[in-house]
């Protein structure tokens, strides 16, 4: 006999999204339960941005002893404990996750479900087999999870994806790394910094979340010069050879190579868990890849009383967009019908890779489609730039690569978006992100204080180049010297 359970409200998944929902939607006086398949602790704090970070923190630490020397610096010698590594990892990561759980220990017992959810109709979740529940409103958290071709699986326990690569208690030897988007960049460069033998192969010259080409071009050539890397690659076959994968592929010059590695990681891309849900048991609107589509500003399905948040929503799969949208989710869910828009922020991506990896606003693609499409946006966007390899404070911490790319609106001078690889990206993407949802025009911009000598200078160079491409501004000459030797 299954347990029946009535309530307000549903949320399926407690990942960062679903408790956000959760939070909210049990602000409003409203039942709520929480269903979770375990494990408990959140993608993000568990195998996502905190374990990538710390790994890629130990890899920075290796990176500047071996970049000491170009101060004059020469340390005795670089030792890279691997076990060492993986145990302070696996130490911060449980801290992490330890304080998420102690935060979902506050939800009373009674609103949280253990088990994993499909829908039986539109208001109805079977959870497991053992608990029916009726909801008036229902969210949809539930993640994302890797997408791994269905044949690697031959390769058994020496396939890996991101999550297995937290759990290792040693470092390999060598790795063969399949696909450098966000992920792949992050933890193919941090283990070739912890002195792992990386081979990143990618698919169509596809590198990180670019879709400037020229800052493309720019990153794939600096990430080249540091380990291996074919972002259009041939692969010709690969098997398992004891407890290794055995690689063919054609290199440059159209040589078949073959290589021995000790694990492949699969950063192929995610997909939204949405696919065992039983959504085809509902009549909700969704796109070709099954994912139900909804309004991006209240988070609602096609069906009213279905909101969809986080990486299963399928839009921008980043922790705090799942955290807004899971907020958004859970108020609409808790104030049905009577739905509001929730707040949009700009959109800020930021990969950790060295140098850092940014987008703000709108994307050099999006601006190129728009121009084509819409006869009312001015047929062509202004794009500003500076290099960072001449740049005055990048130069003095030897840290002077990079390409920033600014776009700007002709006529009005607004800021639209910006692309970069760049030295201190996490921090020049944020003032970009401010500026963009601020709504500022480059020459606002160029009216904020800037400091000397600073990374940020370099910035001020790319919004005076842009200034001048808009036709608002002086065409830059020289460097302005009596400024500082910073831009
Ligand atoms: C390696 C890696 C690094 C990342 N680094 C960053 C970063 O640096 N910065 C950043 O912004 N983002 C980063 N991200 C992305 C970020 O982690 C995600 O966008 C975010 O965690 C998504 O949160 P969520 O709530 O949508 O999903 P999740 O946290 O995955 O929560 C979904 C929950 O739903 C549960 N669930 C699923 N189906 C069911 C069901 N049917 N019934 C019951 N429960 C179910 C799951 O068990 C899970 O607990 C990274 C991701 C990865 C993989
Ligand atoms: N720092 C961060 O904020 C951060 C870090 C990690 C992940 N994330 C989030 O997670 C999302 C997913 O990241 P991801 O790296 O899994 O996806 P992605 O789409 O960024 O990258 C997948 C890559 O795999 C390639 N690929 C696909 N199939 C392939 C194949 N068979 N062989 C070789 N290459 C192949 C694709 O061309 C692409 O370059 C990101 O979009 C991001 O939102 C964010």
């Amino acid at each position: 006999m299954r347990k029946q359970i009535e309530t307000d409200v549903a949320i399926i998944g407690s990942g960062t999204a679903g408790l956000a929902a959760w939070h909210t939607a049990s602000k409003q006086d409203k039942k709520v339960v929480l269903i979770e398949v375990g494990p408990l602790g959140t993608t993000c704090a568990r195998v996502g941005c905190m374990p990538s970070k710390l790994l890629i923190a130990a890899a920075d630490s290796a990176h500047q002893v071996r970049q000491a020397p170009g101060f004059g610096i020469t340390p005795a010698g670089l030792t890279i404990d691997g076990k060492a590594v993986m145990k302070r990892l696996k130490a911060e990561r449980d801290r992490f996750v330890s304080l998420v759980i102690e935060s979902i220990d506050t939800i009373p017992d009674a609103s949280r479900i253990t088990g994993y959810a499909r829908f039986k109709d539109e208001h109805t979740l079977l959870v497991d087999d053992h608990t029916e529940i009726k909801a008036d409103t229902i969210v949809i958290a539930t993640g994302s999870r890797a997408n791994v071709p269905d044949d690697w699986q031959k390769l058994g326990d020496r396939l890996v994806i991101n999550d297995d690569v937290f759990s290792w208690d040693d470092l390999p030897k060598s790795v063969a790394l399949f696909g450098p988007g966000v992920i792949g960049l992050e933890l193919g460069q941090a283990l070739h910094r912890l002195g792992v033998k990386v081979w990143m192969f990618g698919r169509g010259g596809k590198l990180g979340p670019f879709s400037d080409p020229e800052v493309m071009v720019y990153a794939r050539q600096l990430f080249e010069q540091e380990f291996f890397l074919d972002a259009d690659a041939n692969v010709q076959r690969m098997e398992r050879n004891a407890d290794q994968v055995e690689i063919d592929f054609l290199d440059g010059e159209g040589v078949t190579q073959r290589i021995l590695v000790d694990y492949v990681i699969a950063a192929t891309g995610r997909r939204p868990n949405v696919d065992q849900l039983g959504l085809e048991r509902l009549n909700i609107n969704t796109n070709d890849k099954g994912v139900p589509l909804v309004d991006e500003a209240t988070l609602q399905s096609s069906l009213g009383h279905i909101f969809v948040a986080g990486d299963a929503s399928n839009q921008l799969p980043l922790l705090h967009e799942a955290h807004d949208q899971g907020r958004i989710a859970g108020e609409n869910a808790a104030r049905f019908p009577d739905i509001k828009p929730g707040l949009m922020h700009s959109t800020l991506s930021i990969v950790f890779t060295g140098p850092q990896i940014a987008m703000v606003g709108d994307s050099y693609r999006e601006l190129q489609q728009r121009s084509k499409q819409d006869p009312e946006f001015r047929v062509c966007f202004a794009i500003g730039q500076v290099s960072f390899e001449d740049q005055g404070r990048s130069r003095v911490m030897r840290r002077n690569q990079g390409l920033l790319r600014v776009y700007g609106e002709p006529v009005t001078g607004r800021f639209l978006g910006a692309e970069m690889i760049a030295p201190e990206a996490e921090h020049l993407a944020h003032l970009l992100a401010w500026a963009h949802q601020s709504e500022m025009t480059v020459a606002q911009m160029l009216t904020m204080p800037f400091y000397h000598p600073v990374v940020e200078e370099g910035l001020r160079t790319a919004l005076r180049d842009l200034n001048a491409q808009l036709e608002l501004g002086a065409a830059i000459e020289d460097h302005c010297m009596e400024c500082g030797v910073g831009d």
